[in-house]
């Protein structure tokens, strides 16, 4: 549905995205995540035609941004960051207005307005002025505009920035609930955001790519942690000959205690594990050493942005 192939956006010399490649399927929920800075809003700028790569294309269902902006733009709804709602319109005249601007003709708006406002959850505020509104409020008349054309992608960059936590909650429940409908990105620097709502997470780290993986993938380490007696000088070069071990170090955790010494082995990423598992559990045995434990590392969201961020 969303395919962007290495894009680049120069602001100056400046490369704020620096040659990204990534595809979105349809019905897909995913997290850019990534530090202040990343590049996660001039992507979305970029993915919704608000800002022309300096290199690669974007091809939304087969159609290049930079030739079909316009009909593209109708496939995709936008919340920008601090998306600028008018403070003295109500939520029912801001409504219009952007529905005016996205070319909606009068006699077609009132019923897309009422359903984006049933959507939203805003029917009990239609008639106040937004200056009068939470900031809860104000994010989901945002939203509210985003979904007006029923866009089947919708791209909400930080979402949840600046609500409190039950507003977080009920945020989080709307895109949810709009994401059984369309195709959803969403930005956040925010880990747990990213859990809770996306099935899949792209961190972005100096405008780069530094991970793209879907959730199940992400707690599958390539780190075996074994704990043998025996010593470092005998176990390393014997277990970088095994098949699928990349390399090995002694892996220093306070939180493991007991005789003998603990290696972290980074195994071929595509290899067959059980394989590496079993000559390693063979080569321990033929060596006479005392095998005290054998797993593969735990991994999450937080180990894996905290390995990043590094
Ligand atoms: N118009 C601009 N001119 C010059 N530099 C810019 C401009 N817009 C963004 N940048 C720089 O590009 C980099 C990426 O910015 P961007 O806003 O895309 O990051 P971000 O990941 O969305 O950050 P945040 O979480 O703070 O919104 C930053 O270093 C930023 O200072």
């Amino acid at each position: 549905m969303i395919q962007a192939s290495n894009i680049i956006r120069k602001y100056g010399d400046f490369a704020a995205v620096n040659d990204i490649s990534f595809t979105v399927k349809k019905g897909e929920i995913v997290g850019l995540l990534g530090h202040n800075g990343a590049g996660k809003t001039t992507i979305m700028k970029m993915l919704t035609g608000y800002l022309e790569p300096t290199g690669g294309t974007i091809k939304i269902d087969g159609l290049s941004i930079s030739e079909n902006r316009s009909l593209v733009q109708k496939k995709i709804g936008y919340l920008p960051e601090n998306c600028p709602v008018y403070p003295e319109m109500t939520i029912l005249g801001y409504l219009d207005f952007a529905a005016s601007l996205r070319g909606i003709k009068k006699a077609d708006r009132e019923p897309l307005i009422i359903e984006a406002v049933r959507r939203t959850a805003l029917k009990e505020k239609a008639t106040a002025p937004i200056a009068t509104l939470s900031r809860g409020y104000r994010q989901r008349t945002g939203v509210a505009q985003a979904i007006l054309h029923k866009p089947e992608i919708l791209i909400l960059d930080e979402p949840t920035n600046g609500l409190d936590p039950t507003q977080i909650q009920q945020m989080r429940s709307l895109i949810t609930e709009l994401a059984k409908n369309s195709t959803v990105i969403i930005s956040t620097h925010i880990l747990q955001e990213v859990q809770a709502i996306c099935d899949r997470v792209i961190i972005v780290k100096n405008g780069k790519i530094a991970l793209d993986s879907p959730f199940g993938e992400l707690n599958k380490s390539s780190r075996l942690l074994i704990r043998v007696g025996a010593h470092q000088d005998d176990v390393e070069p014997l277990v970088t000959t095994i098949t699928g071990v990349k390399s090995v170090a002694v892996h220093k955790n306070d939180s493991v205690s007991g005789p003998g010494a603990t290696f972290a082995l980074t195994l071929e990423s595509n290899g067959d594990r059980d394989a590496t598992t079993a000559e390693l559990a063979r080569t321990v045995n033929d060596q006479g050493w005392d095998l005290y434990s054998m797993h593969f590392e735990a991994r999450n969201l937080e180990t894996v942005f905290a390995e990043i961020s590094e």
